[in-house]
């Protein structure tokens, strides 16, 4: 579960990125964060990872407080970033071990998970190559891989499908459901509306650092009246059309 309350951020004194933003993820729910280029859908993931400090407002992650219990907080969850361009000059193996020492990963249970995400990513011949040789979705698998190796309650993904093959991608919303179905949380931001609609229990939509909505899909249609589609609802919403 993710608990924001009343949360704000500006950046310089000057631009507003996150405006009271009050919000709770539950257990059992993939959710989609949605909002266009500058919403503050970054700004927020950074501060429920704990990267950015809040101005304002309180953060709690399973019930951990992120700024004053955050080693406690950090074990909760697993974050993807929004670019993968981290520890180039490692293999991918030794990344993997080395996410695993962090995580204090016992050694038989690492070498399992190791296998099963390699296996379910196709990276199993490329792991041990420098990362620096990999191509942009091989990189994303491997900071994939890298969060789910102490298999995390909480997923926290930025802009996780960018990059990746149509089955990797597949693959990869496949374990968010499986994660989400087993009572436990996933919080992701997109810009495919498509993968949105198809894929999320509920939806935030954030705009110039405010939530405009949260809910259903469902809950969308009914509060617009409208079977438009979540793109035309998203579009209608954030002034872009
Ligand atoms: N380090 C920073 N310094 C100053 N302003 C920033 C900084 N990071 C973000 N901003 C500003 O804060 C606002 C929110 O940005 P943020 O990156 O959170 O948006 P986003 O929704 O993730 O956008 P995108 O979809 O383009 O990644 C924008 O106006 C952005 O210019």
């Amino acid at each position: 579960m993710i608990e924001l309350m009343y949360v704000n951020k500006s950046y310089n004194n000057k631009t507003k990125a996150v405006d009271n933003l009050t919000l709770t993820v539950q257990g059992g729910e993939i959710f989609g964060f949605l909002g266009p280029n500058g919403a503050g859908k970054t700004t927020t993931i950074k501060m429920i990872t704990g990267i950015t400090k809040p101005d304002k407002g309180t953060i709690k992650i399973n019930g951990h407080d992120v700024a004053n219990t955050p080693i406690e907080a950090k074990k909760q969850f697993g974050y993807v970033p929004d670019s993968p361009d981290l520890f180039l000059r490692l293999k991918g193996l030794e990344y993997l071990n080395f996410m695993a020492d962090m995580y204090d990963v016992p050694k038989e249970v690492r070498k399992q998970r190791i296998e099963a995400l390699a296996g379910r990513f196709d990276l199993a011949q490329a792991l041990s190559d420098p990362i620096q040789s990999y191509s942009h979705g091989m990189r994303q698998k491997i900071v994939i891989m890298g969060v789910l190796i102490h298999d995390p309650a909480v997923w926290i993904l930025d802009e996780p499908l960018t990059g990746l093959d149509p089955k990797s991608s597949y693959t990869l919303k496949e374990m968010m459901r499986e994660h989400a179905d087993s009572g436990k949380t996933v919080f992701f931001s997109t810009h495919v509306l498509e993968v949105a609609e198809k894929l999320c229990d509920r939806v935030a939509i954030i705009n110039r650092g405010e939530i405009l909505f949260c809910g259903t899909f469902k809950d969308m249609q009914e509060r617009f009246q409208s079977d438009l589609s979540l793109e035309k609802l998203f579009l209608e919403l954030t002034g872009d059309e």
